[in-house]
């Protein structure tokens, strides 16, 4: 009989293919003491204050941890077996009692205000590390962060800043009271008896192998849960960013498959760590029993050769108890201390990025500028050997409207971002009122340039906030006017709470025209000398674009502007229309020189005409 064999479906594109993040996780990173010695560094402004009080609490907490069980031998060797003659044997047994409570006392309270300043160094030391992250961050050129994905560098200023609060919160001190403790142990059995003691200490460095071994392989496999994890987040972050588009292509079926590709693939990855992490307990516990073993045979042969009392065997068995407590955090700490490592790593390597634009030495302060601006064959390049501007001579006189236009591509925005010197120039020149842009300090030439993105960036806060990002100290009224002068009043006035109006991140319940006219008022407030617009005007309907272009005669007035339109009709009235085309200026003159020329000018206007 035949079979109809089902003709295979044309394959698609593996859903594991369509999405790909990078992994921002090291796995394994050998030990770096540079680096240990600069993350120790943080904690130095606190060391002196704080580290006395830590080291009393800890060498406290020990002392009285391991005088303990001596005091029981003795409530054992001459309280309970033999009296001792001059004491009667139930008065010794209290003062033995009294002094045991009072020992859990004071240890109980040294470890109380340990744990108390451990926190307090290890919250101050995250602080620290995190601010300086982020204003580090916030230095960056443009350059940096067209390179990295947003979700990296986010990664990094929230997970492995809490990945090192672990190691400064309870690693970092706790090694040092484990160090002691083992040390006085070992000390203390050696005393009370040195075979029984030497019998013991041996079966350490194998109980150490064993949890060290077996930890790194727990750790890697919680690595890659962490690593799974992270990816499930970037997925996350991603799908719900671009929800409008996923359900507008219907593509919810697509996502969840791969979403649900990537959980089973995190679960699984739980299971194996979680399984190998059930093994660990078990597996110190018989090291830990056959510890004991050679304990208590041995030291039943030394209290029938006399070698040993049974009191001295008992503080002898509570001491070992105590014993493998530390080695087992110790194994713990150092695979801690890896994962921090690694972490520590990462954030450093922010940290040493240097932001391209800097001040170079002995730059000066941009004085009030008129406006006037110069481009002399200037050249830029993105990345080396492509040049998105060819040479661009553009002269400028201080108070005219500039635009900006030609295809996409053509490099209208990075005329605008060599401007605010957002990238430095490959070569040529770029004045302002004579002055190199390189010359003079950074934050004294963008705070006389304003710009007024296409994609207005509202941050969460009040409308009123949003208004004040243009200048800090604006009196309220200041902001009023400035609102009432680009038409944004009207609309303020009319949302819940007029201007203490909460705003959510990116401005969402606002419209595009309403957002424009904000960064519109907020561009006004501060009052800059150069404004650039791009594609200002882009995407708004008829009756706000007539709002925007009389807040624009406003915002443009006295001032020298930049802008890039797509829609030429908002740029019929500018002093200057520069037509670009790969990189180069190919026309320039104003609206009625271009048209008659019957150039590129010409052809853009006529087929924006024709569409329209
Ligand atoms: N961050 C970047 N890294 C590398 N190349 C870039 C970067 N930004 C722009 N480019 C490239 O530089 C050229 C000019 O881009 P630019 O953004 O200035 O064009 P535009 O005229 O403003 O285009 P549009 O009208 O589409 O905004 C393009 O070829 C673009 O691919």
């Amino acid at each position: 009989m035949n079979i109809p064999v089902e003709k295979a479906k044309p394959l698609k594109k593996p859903i594991n293919e369509r999405f790909v993040y990078q992994d921002d996780e090291v796995i394994d990173k050998p030990f770096n003491w540079v680096e240990f010695k600069r993350l120790l560094a943080y904690m130095k402004p606190y060391a002196r204050q704080i580290l006395p009080i830590l080291l009393v609490m800890m060498i406290l907490g020990t002392i009285t941890k391991l005088t303990v069980p001596y005091l029981i031998s003795l409530a054992i060797d001459k309280a309970i077996a033999p009296a001792w003659p001059a004491l009667p044997s139930v008065k010794l047994l209290l003062l033995i009692t009294g002094a045991v409570l009072l020992l859990y006392l004071i240890q109980w309270a040294a470890n109380t205000y340990r744990i108390k300043f451990t926190n307090i160094i290890g919250q101050r030391v995250i602080y620290d590390l995190r601010e300086d992250l982020f204003k580090h961050i916030q230095k960056l050129s443009f350059n940096f962060f067209d390179k990295r994905p947003a979700g990296s560098v986010l990664v990094r200023v929230t997970n492995d800043i809490n990945s090192l609060q672990d190691l400064f919160t309870n690693g970092a001190v706790n090694v040092l009271i484990d160090c002691v403790q083992l040390l006085g142990i070992i000390v203390i059995l050696l005393l009370i008896n040195w075979k029984l003691g030497l019998a013991v200490v041996v079966t350490v460095p194998i109980m150490f192998l064993i949890s060290t071994k077996l930890r790194v392989r727990i750790r890697r496999a919680w690595q890659e849960v962490r690593m799974k994890n992270s990816r499930i987040n970037s997925h996350l972050n991603e799908s719900i960013q671009g929800i409008r588009v996923t359900q507008a292509y219907t593509q919810e079926q697509e996502n969840m498959a791969y979403f649900d590709d990537m959980n089973s693939s995190s679960k699984k990855s739980w299971d194996k760590a979680s399984a190998m992490n059930q093994v660990f307990g078990p597996l110190i516990d018989i090291t830990g029993g056959f510890g004991t073993l050679v304990l208590f045979w041995f030291g039943a042969h030394l209290i029938q050769t006399d070698q040993l009392t049974v009191g001295l065997l008992v503080a002898f068995a509570n001491y070992v108890g105590n014993f493998w407590e530390p080695i087992n955090r110790l194994g713990q700490m150092y695979n801690q201390l890896l994962v921090a490592m690694a972490s520590s790593e990462r954030i450093f390597e922010f940290m040493d990025e240097q932001p391209n634009i800097a001040n170079k030495p002995g730059a000066k302060v941009l004085p009030p500028i008129r406006g006037d601006i110069q481009f002399e064959k200037v050249v830029f390049e993105y990345e080396k050997g492509r040049q998105a501007l060819k040479g661009i001579n553009l002269s400028v006189e201080a108070g005219q409207s500039i635009a900006l236009v030609g295809h996409t591509g053509s490099g209208k925005s990075t005329i605008i971002n060599l401007l605010s010197r957002f990238y430095d120039i490959t070569s040529g020149r770029l004045t302002i009122d004579g002055h190199d842009v390189r010359d003079v300090t950074v934050e004294s030439l963008r705070s006389q340039i304003s710009i007024v993105l296409q994609d207005t960036f509202i941050f969460s806060g009040t409308i009123r906030d949003n208004i004040r990002f243009g200048r800090l100290d604006a009196t309220d009224e200041e902001i009023e006017a400035a609102a009432k002068a680009v038409n944004a009043h009207e609309f303020i006035v009319q949302l819940p709470d007029g201007y203490e109006t909460e705003v959510e991140e990116r401005g969402g319940m606002l419209s595009m025209g309403q957002r424009q006219l904000l960064s519109f008022a907020r561009a006004l407030l501060a009052n800059p000398r150069i404004l650039i617009l791009d594609e200002a005007t882009a995407s708004i309907d008829t009756e706000t674009e007539l709002k925007i272009q009389e807040a624009l005669q406003v915002l443009l007035e006295g001032r020298t502007s930049f802008m890039v339109a797509h829609r030429l009709s908002t740029i019929r009235n500018a002093d200057h229309i520069v037509v670009l085309d790969h990189g180069a200026i190919q026309e320039s003159g104003n609206h009625e020189q271009l048209m008659k020329k019957h150039g590129i000018y010409r052809g853009l206007v006529e087929a924006q005409f024709r569409f329209l």
